[in-house]
């Protein structure tokens, strides 16, 4: 990243002013690199330009201060008839420095001020758009006279995503140039518009063309009053139906934000807009951004912004880290197994441009398979056509289905996603180090079974790598992606650039039981029933952990998932089934706390909404609508007398503590491990796979809010009072932090003995 001084920028300034008398002030912010998006901006105006996207640079206060002194020095200077801003490098602007809203230094920067100097100019002021015009960024150009915008530019209002508002004026005057729906629909999702295709009559030309648009007059004519460009002046385009369309807006708007803040302020900023004069609607903007600045949440929500970027420079515990290691390309890859994860997968590639082969073990499930994918692509296609962009999957050459492992000699990478099966899983990898070409990598969709043993069934497992997708895998966002004992650093690389080219979140951690985010998941699940089995019901637990923010409780979660999948997977482990041994004990096995409920459930043939019947009842098999079952309250009543358990009242308190506090302990377990590089790692993880809210930061972050020592006091409490239950003694890990003082999450890792334990 580097800054250029003002002597350069007024060079390049003086050099445009004495080839047309135009004056050019260089727009400095940040540093970016590109990603398209593909939604066509309403407000782009007459002309295009067309030149290289590169780089730009960081800066607030001198930004700032340089475009006030600029501006000025623009209207007293009688050679300068119009003011160009535009960004350096082929990038207009990222916004502020996201990081600045956490310091208390940054936070008297006021642009709402200087949006308002460049509207008030008197000579004509252009804001040319090229590459990202992003939160203040957008927000100056709002305060020009006119944008003009590269093709491929990309703009939006996305501080609602890291808990703030577009608090530079931007609430007022968006509405006032696009219209109070598409405004309210920009500020409240954050969502990032592109213009894909030039809309009909629009210009094309080159940088250097529009020095001489601007002399033809074709962009500014000569004495034209600015007063109808200042969008400040403008009323905000009324709707027949105002009341009603905002208050249906509402609506949604808390619908979709699961107690996030920011996007019903954001719409509260917009409503303002409608309702009172320029003025007064900044003030109200204003009023609602200081609450936002000062809650917990955007702090959340920027820390999560930076996590996700974080754990992109991953390191494992052997020194190998991305730095050093480079990916291999993949032209071609194989998923073998088109069950519910196979057929997502098989999307995600083919969404992502990547010729695939897609394999069953024969005619019967090929065929099956082949429908459920062309289905979902079918669904994609569409969704993408809104966006004016195509999705090519009847072509062989992109998407091949077959019975036939030689059809995989020449591919690059091969994902397996059949059952959780180890040795099903041990014969493919068997059969595809014989027949893959010796450079292709070979992932295993595993959501807890050992790398390190699939791995041995092959010639190279140096090039075995676990690749956890999340359900429904074309949608879910988390990669988990484990790496074993002989993984080396290419493979990991090339996993991390797979995840990136399928648009998702690649996160490393290492090989264990449930790895890093079904094992945080598993104390979880267990307090859940345990609960139940105390006194509390599905839909009371549920209620708790949704209200918290989740999307979806752990029952109604069971329910959708299908409970056999547990029920195998305990099976497997000798917990339940015909290889438990005669005389175990009902409720423990190995000495601990178990519970047998979801296993009688299932004997009941209860797998869920795929039977109709689960935690809850539905309308029918496969139905969607979860309601609270009488047959279920009082098969409880009668396993609690079954077996002595007293009922008793638990408080919403004890539910959230319990579920939360268990798993972020085993949160603590993990980075004690090495199992994850830091905990960074598990709130990306949680937040892109497991429906944490990031508004919470991620359950470690979400731990550092509450206080260290607090979640200890209470972990101490419930093992306490549930000796036999290990998920609930507190973590070695966690007790030296406290210990320690309670140090900064930045500065966990550095309590831990391991010589590479940092990010
Ligand atoms: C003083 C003004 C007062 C108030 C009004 C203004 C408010 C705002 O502007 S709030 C900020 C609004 N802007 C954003 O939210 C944009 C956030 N950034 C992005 O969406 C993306 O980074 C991007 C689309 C701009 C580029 O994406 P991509 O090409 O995929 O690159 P990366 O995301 O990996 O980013 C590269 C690098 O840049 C850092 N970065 C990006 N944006 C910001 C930012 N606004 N503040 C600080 N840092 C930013 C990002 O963290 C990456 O850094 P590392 O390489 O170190 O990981």
């Amino acid at each position: 990243m580097s800054i250029h001084t003002h002597t350069h920028i007024y060079k390049l300034a003086s050099k445009l002013h004495v080839q047309s008398g135009y004056t050019v002030i260089f727009f400095k912010y940040l540093i970016c690199k590109n990603t398209i998006y593909t939604f066509i901006v309403p407000f782009l105006i007459s002309m295009l330009i067309l030149c290289q996207p590169h780089l730009l640079l960081v800066s607030v206060e001198i930004f700032l201060q340089a475009l006030e002194d600029g501006l000025k020095r623009a209207d007293a200077d009688p050679s300068v008839k119009a003011v160009m801003i535009c960004g350096e490098n082929g990038k207009f602007s990222a916004g502020a420095d996201i990081k600045g809203f956490s310091s208390p230094k940054r936070r008297g920067i006021a642009l709402g001020p200087i949006v308002s100097l460049i509207e008030r100019s008197e000579k004509p002021v252009v804001a040319a758009i090229e590459g990202v015009a992003l939160g203040g960024g957008l927000e100056v150009a709002l305060g020009c006279h006119y944008r003009i915008a590269h093709v491929k530019a990309r703009m939006g209002l996305p501080e609602v995503t890291i808990g703030l508002l577009p608090g530079a004026e931007g609430t007022q005057r968006l509405p006032r140039l696009v219209g109070v729906p598409a405004a309210l629909d920009m500020i409240t999702t954050g969502k990032v518009l592109c213009l894909v295709i030039p809309p009909k009559g629009v210009k094309i030309c080159s940088l250097p063309d529009v020095d001489a648009l601007f002399c033809n007059s074709i962009f500014l004519p000569p004495g034209q009053p600015l007063g109808p460009r200042r969008l400040s002046l403008k009323p905000v385009p009324k709707l027949p139906n105002m009341e009603a369309f905002l208050s249906e807006a509402l609506v949604k708007v808390k619908k979709q934000a699961h107690g996030c803040l920011a996007p019903e302020l954001c719409f509260q900023a917009v409503k303002a807009a409608t309702e009172q004069p320029f003025a007064d609607g900044v003030r109200r903007e204003q009023e609602l951004f200081n609450v936002l600045l000062t809650s917990g949440q955007a702090q959340a929500l920027q820390y999560a912004f930076f996590a996700e970027r974080a754990v992109q420079k991953w390191t494992t515990p052997s020194g190998a880290s991305w730095k050093s290691a480079s990916p291999q390309p993949i032209h071609k890859a194989a998923v073998i197994g088109l069950g519910t994860m196979g057929r997502g997968i098989v999307t995600s590639l083919v969404k992502a441009k990547i010729p695939v082969v897609a394999l069953e073990q024969d005619l019967e499930y090929l065929n099956m398979g082949r429908k459920a994918v062309m289905f979902l692509l079918e669904r994609e296609a569409m969704k993408m056509e809104q966006g004016a962009q195509t999705l090519d999957f009847h072509n062989p050459a992109r998407l091949q289905f077959t019975v036939d492992f030689d059809v995989l000699r020449d591919v690059d990478l091969v994902i397996e996603a059949v059952f959780e099966n180890m040795a099903l899983k041990k014969e493919i990898f068997h059969k595809l180090s014989r027949i893959c070409k010796p450079g292709a990598f070979l992932c295993t969709n595993t959501s807890a079974l050992n790398i390190n043993e699939i791995a041995s069934a092959t010639s190279r497992p140096q090039q075995v790598i676990g690749t956890h997708f999340f359900s429904p895998a074309h949608v879910m966002k988390l990669l988990e992606i484990i790496y074993g004992h002989h993984t080396s650093p290419t493979t990991i690389a090339t996993a991390m650039q797979l995840a990136k080219v399928l648009k998702k979140v690649g996160v490393v951690v290492g090989n264990c039981f449930g790895f890093a985010g079904n094992r945080m998941m598993f104390p979880y699940a267990q307090q859940a029933v345990f609960l139940l089995e105390e006194g509390s019901r599905p839909e009371a637990v549920d209620q708790v952990i949704e209200d918290f923010g989740f999307r979806i409780g752990p029952f109604r979660m069971s329910d959708l998932a299908g409970l056999d999948v547990g029920w195998r997977s305990r099976k497997g482990q000798g917990l339940t089934g015909p290889s438990l041994p005669p005389g175990t004990p009902a409720r423990q096995r190995h000495g601990h706390r178990y519970s047998p409920l979801p296993d009688l459930l299932c004997e009941n043939g209860r797998f869920g909404q795929k039977t109709g019947k689960g935690w809850y009842q539905y309308e029918k098999a496969g139905g969607r609508t979860a309601k609270p079952d009488p047959w279920l309250h009082s098969f409880l009543s009668q396993y609690r007398d079954t077996h002595r358990i007293k009922t008793r009242f638990i408080d919403q308190e004890e539910i959230l503590e319990r579920c939360l506090f268990s798993l972020i302990n085993e949160g603590f377990d993990i980075l004690a491990e090495g199992i994850a590089s830091g905990p960074e790692h598990l709130d990306v993880i949680y937040i892109n796979g497991y429906g944490w809210p990031k508004h919470r930061g991620g359950p470690m972050f979400y731990a550092s809010t509450v206080g260290l020592s607090r979640i200890l006091a209470k972990l101490q409490k419930y093992s306490e009072a549930h000796p036999d239950v290990p998920g609930l003694q507190p973590s070695a890990f966690l007790k030296k932090l406290v210990a320690m003082g309670n140090p900064p999450l930045k500065e966990w890792m550095s309590y831990l003995s391991r010589p590479n334990n940092k990010l």
